[in-house]
């Protein structure tokens, strides 16, 4: 097939794959941005905005409970109509992308919508519902094709109808009882934003405590905070079976226990398919978990790769990062190299836990000196005056031999955006000294920081 010329295809079009199909597009490259699905990808249709959306419902039901102890009485009437319609109506389109693709054409890119797959060096080709569409490309491609719920192979499950992420954000009546599989961030956040609108919720957890990844502290208070808001939590168990009859799941667990549901979650990590991209094509190993790149997003002569699928945090803010980095390599501007050290990621359940950087036992396993720090909310000023729903900490991780912070975490009210001084401060390495001699504003949840610093030991 001869195929037509262009000078870049992006297959996979997420947030970071938008951003730079635009941005390339605009600098007056001719660029094909292709998706199977919709513009934008996961993050605006089934994950970061339509969670968080639901979150923001739910977190409003959350601190109605706590005007009992503080402010006299409130009652509240869980309505799920008012999400679902706001996560079709403002966040969707009715997962419409039509407004996502105008913008690309609009900067000047050609979008085709089918699914893509290397099929030789600086070649593509698209499956469409007219048929295959072949593209040449004079500098190369860039994959952007993010990640699939991973289903675990639990006997029975495949038979189910199971929720994914993709599912669950779009329904419009919710069940009474779910089983969540998986305690990560979106088993976790999904978890408490259903159990804040009254559906029983059990978690069930392979590993031994919530969010892993995280300072062991932040998993097992989170664990805390749900069982106290009645959130059934199993870690350290895993689903040995599962069967769907007479419109309820019943999950047999491996310790012997069945749990029944109306519904059941799967949020047990992600999964992509390298060799339905074709990667074999340029080089690359087809049975590897994603796509390894350098420090500008270079897979192989000619292909990028950004996003989830390059295995350095599957975040928004990640891909969007990386694909500034592969533009300006693609335009030849030089420009920066991708640095990790101050990763920010935050999960959006109450209390946020917001985290950057190194865990302290990724800092020991880096052979670094550490010393840390924590100090919690509740003791704090604000944590005091906030009462009801108080519970946090934050934790910082020093690199004694240069005074610095390499890792900080910061759980509680806003954890999240009391992350941000926390971020500020491993990205630009500002000495430890320093932070100890700044002013910290009173009454805030950030002087936390100030004391988890006066605690490093
Ligand atoms: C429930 C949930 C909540 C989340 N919340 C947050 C959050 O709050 N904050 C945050 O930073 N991150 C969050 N994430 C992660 C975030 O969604 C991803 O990191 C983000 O979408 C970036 O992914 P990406 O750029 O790799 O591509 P994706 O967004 O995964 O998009 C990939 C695109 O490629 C397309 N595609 C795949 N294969 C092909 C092919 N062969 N041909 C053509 N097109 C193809 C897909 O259709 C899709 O549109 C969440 C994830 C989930 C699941
Ligand atoms: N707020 C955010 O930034 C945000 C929110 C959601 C997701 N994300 C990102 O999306 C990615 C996917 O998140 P995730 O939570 O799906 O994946 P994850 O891999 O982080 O967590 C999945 C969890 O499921 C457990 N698990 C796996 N198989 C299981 C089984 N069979 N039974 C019981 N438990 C099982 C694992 O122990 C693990 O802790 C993550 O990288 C995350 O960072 C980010």
């Amino acid at each position: 097939m001869p195929g037509t010329e262009v000078d870049v295809v992006v297959i996979g079009m997420g947030p970071g794959g938008e951003d730079l199909g635009a941005r390339l597009a605009r600098a007056g490259l001719s660029v094909v941005g292709v998706d199977a699905r919709l513009v934008g990808g996961e993050c605006p249709y089934y994950a970061c905005v339509p969670t968080k959306m639901m979150i923001r419902a739910a977190d409003s039901l959350g601190e109605a409970h706590r005007v009992d102890s503080l402010a006299g009485a409130a009652t509240t009437t869980p309505d799920w109509s008012p999400v679902a319609r706001r996560i079709r109506d403002e966040a969707t389109d009715n997962w419409d992308d039509t407004v996502a693709v105008d913008r690309f054409v609009a900067a000047g890119g050609h979008f085709v919508r089918g699914r893509g797959q290397i099929t030789a060096p600086h070649e593509v080709t698209v499956s469409t519902s007219e048929g295959p569409v072949v593209f040449r490309t004079r500098k190369g491609i860039v994959l952007n094709t993010g990640t699939d719920p991973a289903v675990p192979s639990t006997d029975g499950l495949a038979e189910t109808p199971y929720w994914t992420n993709r599912d669950a954000v779009a329904i419009e009546r919710l069940p009474s009882s779910l089983v969540v599989l998986g305690g990560g961030p979106v088993g976790c956040e999904f978890a408490q934003l259903f159990a804040r609108f009254g559906v029983a919720v059990t978690v069930v957890q392979r590993s031994e405590r919530l969010l892993p990844a995280d300072e062991p502290e932040a998993g097992e208070l989170l664990g805390d905070v749900f069982a106290q808001e009645g959130i059934s939590v199993r870690t350290g168990l895993s689903a040995a079976r599962v069967r769907y009859e007479a419109g309820a799941f019943s999950v047999k667990l491996d310790n012997g226990e069945t749990i029944t549901a109306e519904r059941l979650l799967v949020a047990a990590g992600r999964h992509t398919d390298m060799a339905a991209l074709g990667v074999g094509a340029v080089g690359l190993p087809e049975d590897a978990r994603g796509v390894e790149v350098d420090e500008r997003m270079r897979a192989a002569d000619g292909l990028w790769a950004i996003g989830d699928i390059t295995g350095r945090g599957a975040f928004t803010h990640m891909s969007m990062y990386q694909a500034r980095i592969a533009a300006e390599d693609i335009l030849g501007d030089g420009g920066e190299v991708a640095d990790y050290r101050a990763v920010p990621r935050v999960t959006f359940t109450d209390p946020e836990v917001g985290s950057v950087g190194l865990t302290e036992q990724a800092a020991r396993d880096a052979g670094l000196t550490v010393r840390v720090g924590s100090a919690l909310i509740p003791d704090s000023a604000r944590g005091f005056i906030h009462k009801v729903g108080n519970r946090g900490f934050v934790k910082v991780v020093e690199d004694a031999e240069r005074g610095v912070l390499v890792g900080a975490t910061s759980v509680g009210p806003n954890g999240g955006e009391v992350l941000g001084a926390l971020v500020v401060a491993v990205h630009g390495a500002v000495p430890v000294s320093s932070l100890r001699s700044m002013i910290y504003a009173y009454p805030t949840f950030h002087r936390a920081i100030e004391s988890a610093l006066a605690d490093l030991a």
